[in-house]
């Protein structure tokens, strides 16, 4: 929907119109494999404030073509060869009758709220009109997409045809059988009999409905989107007037968001980056996909079993080896795919090929003919090291060699490795199973050709290169550095619950003291404990953060190491929600501390900013 297709958009609704007289239908169609990509990102991230009068303007008037086409008294016929997205979707939606070719990879939809837009180019006007307040909410607020077969069943696509060349002879067979039915020629919501499907808001049964709803979104985005409620303010009140006023209304708010700040943030990062991300911008270019036949996987803890599954569940056979852990580490393979079993989601035959794939041990022996073998251990550097010299000769002709470490810088590691250019960092999050980032770190003599394990995890777009400028991490100093920031605050006398919940308030999906249960306090203190050594070796005395402090006083004195050992920050009552440890408020609140919500949250966005910026300065890819 750029310029130039607005203005030849203008043109053809002025040329219909003259012509008016001598057409029977008219047909929309692309001659492109997609039908339409909506509203053009790019020219929007140009969009500022001050263009807002513009913006709205340029949006009533593709508006208007738009409805000198679909009420020229014609039958319009949308022929829809491909994917219908946003805008495109909108443009579909011109047409009295849709056609689609039946094509499992078609997506239909309104994606607009998960860029921090609305479909103000008709579509929540238009999908609130024929579906109803309710059952268009999914499509409006959430982006549910659709393909062909849903959209048929919703009465948003009236035929599927087989094949694309099948779409034009339908439409002109449609437009003869129309001629002299006025209806044919007109939407649903244009007739005079029009009722909204369920009800406008003045139903009480709808209004009922509604006087809950900006509740039950906010809970969702807790107000940090407002996409979501620009969208529903506009179904609700587009919902009251005629259908004109809630055209415009749409417009007025879609110029505010596409002129915003928040959407030119959202389109960047979950469109343009996305899409390189996905385009294989962090592979190296001349590598080519690879994936190993069989892992080895040293500690079978919290780390070691979540791999495991992340490696079984891909067909990867995985030997997963640990002093005494090994079955247990398995189990949790067990426990996983059991829960999917319950569900229905998953076959007892599938479960048992997978954790047939794993072979827990106790021997190294076990490893012989792995191509991969990561170590996820103590985070301990002679331990590390012992392992890595016991496991490395079980390696098959070129296999490589992987640390799992959060901490500890990768070049130093691979001293310990008879191969140190075939090691390399692979920092799986916790849990393995949900998380889908994996970074990889190059020790500064990993061979750029180790990168090749990128193809572990399922697709593109999951994997930060750490690169050998850093031979460190991206995202552990970036999360220690947060929690640090947060546990200090914590050592200040802040009340716990107060740092959780502004955490979640300006976006977080859980609070710090939670994710740091959940990455385990006992590892922050073997963490601390080594970097302390480190400094030792070097003559020099580590001076401890009041973050890393506060961490060690739970984990050494009050024994609680985190969620995995039964409780940390939280306690964890079985079969019920996670409560704060009520001690942390005798322990470590202080009744006279002032402290202002709006400093907090700006600590906790600053130190992420700060560690962002850090990360770019870097050349963190
Ligand atoms: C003032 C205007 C008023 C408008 C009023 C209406 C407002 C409307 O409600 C708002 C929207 O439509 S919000 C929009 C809602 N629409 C969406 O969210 C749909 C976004 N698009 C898609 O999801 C996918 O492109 C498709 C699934 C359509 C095709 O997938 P595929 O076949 O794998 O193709 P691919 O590899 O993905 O793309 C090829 C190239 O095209 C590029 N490009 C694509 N779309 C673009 C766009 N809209 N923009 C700019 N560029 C776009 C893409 O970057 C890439 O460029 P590169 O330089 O070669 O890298
Ligand atoms: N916890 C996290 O969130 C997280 C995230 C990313 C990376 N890591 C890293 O992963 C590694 C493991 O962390 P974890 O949280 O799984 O620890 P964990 O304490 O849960 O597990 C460590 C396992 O190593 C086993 N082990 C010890 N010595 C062994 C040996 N010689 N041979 C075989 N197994 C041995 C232990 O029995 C234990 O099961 C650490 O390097 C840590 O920094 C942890």
């Amino acid at each position: 929907m750029c310029l130039q297709w607005q203005t030849d958009l203008t043109q053809a609704a002025e040329q219909v119109l003259k012509d008016k007289a001598s057409i029977q239908g008219i047909i929309l169609a692309s001659a492109k494999s997609t039908f339409f990509a909506g509203a053009d990102l790019k020219g929007v991230m140009r969009s500022q404030a001050s263009d807002g009068p513009r913006v709205f303007t340029e949006i009533e008037g593709i508006k208007k073509a738009f409805r000198t086409i679909e009420t020229l008294g014609v039958p319009v016929v949308s022929c829809l060869n491909g994917t219908a997205l946003g805008g495109g979707w909108e443009v579909a939606l011109i047409g009295h009758h849709r056609i689609a070719t039946a094509n499992p990879k078609t997506q239909f939809g309104l994606p607009e709220v998960t860029l921090g837009l609305i479909p103000g180019g008709g579509g929540i006007t238009k999908m609130t009109r024929q579906l109803g307040l309710l059952a268009a909410q999914p499509y409006v607020l959430e982006s549910k997409l659709f393909g062909p077969e849903e959209a048929q069943k919703l009465g948003l696509v009236h035929e599927i045809v087989a094949s694309d060349d099948q779409l034009r002879p339908r439409a002109l067979a449609h437009i003869a059988a129309a001629q002299g039915q006025p209806e044919a020629a007109q939407h649903l919501w244009d007739r005079k009999d029009y009722k909204m499907p369920g009800g406008t808001p003045s139903n009480p049964k709808i209004a009922g409905m509604l006087s809950v709803a900006p509740a039950v979104l906010k809970q969702k985005t807790r107000g940090l989107y407002p996409a979501p409620e620009a969208a529903l303010a506009a179904m609700v009140e587009g919902a009251m007037v005629d259908f004109d006023t809630a055209m415009r209304i749409e417009s007025r708010y879609l110029a505010g968001l596409m002129t915003s700040q928040v959407a030119r943030n959202m389109i960047n990062t979950f469109f343009f980056n996305m899409n390189s991300i996905k385009g294989g911008q962090s592979r190296p270019k001349a590598a080519p996909r690879y994936k190993p036949q069989k892992v080895g996987i040293l500690g079978a803890g919290m780390m070691g079993s979540g791999i495991a599954y992340s490696q079984a569940s891909r067909g990867i056979a995985t030997v997963l080896k640990d002093r005494e852990a090994a079955e247990k580490g398995k189990a949790y393979s067990h426990k996983l795919t059991q829960k999917r079993v319950d569900k229905g989601r998953m076959t007892a035959d599938k479960q048992a090929a997978l954790l047939s794939l794993i072979q827990p041990t106790a021997s190294a022996s076990d490893l012989k003919g792995c191509d991969l073998i990561i170590e996820a251990v103590f985070e301990n550097r002679e331990l590390k090291a012992k392992v890595t010299q016991e496991a490395e000769p079980m390696l098959a002709e070129g296999g490589f060699f992987a640390s799992n470490t959060s901490t500890l810088p990768i070049s130093g590691l691979a001293t310990a490795s008879a191969n140190a250019n075939k090691f390399v960092g692979i920092h799986f999050f916790s849990p393995v199973d949900k998380m889908q980032l994996v970074e990889i770190i190059r020790g500064a003599q990993t061979m750029t050709r180790r990168l090749r394990v990128l193809r572990l995890r399922a697709g593109p777009g999951q994997v930060a290169d750490c690169g050998e400028r850093l031979a460190r991490f991206l995202y552990q100093p970036y999360l220690w550095h947060l929690c640090d920031g947060r546990r200090g605050m914590l050592g200040e006398g802040i009340p716990a619950p107060v740092i959780e919940n502004l955490a979640m308030q300006v976006g977080m999906p859980v609070g710090p003291l939670a994710v740091l249960d959940e990455t385990a306090l006992s590892l922050s203190v073997h963490v601390l404990d080594q970097t302390r050594e480190d400094f030792a070796k070097e003559g020099k005395t580590y001076q401890a953060t009041p973050g890393e402090l506060l961490v060690e006083r739970m984990v050494k004195e009050h024994k609680r190491p985190g969620r995995a050992a039964g409780g940390g920050f939280y306690d964890y009552p079985a079969g019920q929600k996670k409560v704060l440890w009520p001690e942390l408020k005798t322990r470590f609140e202080k009744s006279g501390v002032s402290y202002s919500q709006q400093d907090i949250k700006d600590r906790l966005l600053y130190r992420q900013a700060v560690e962002t910026a850090r990360c770019l300065q870097e050349g963190v890819c």
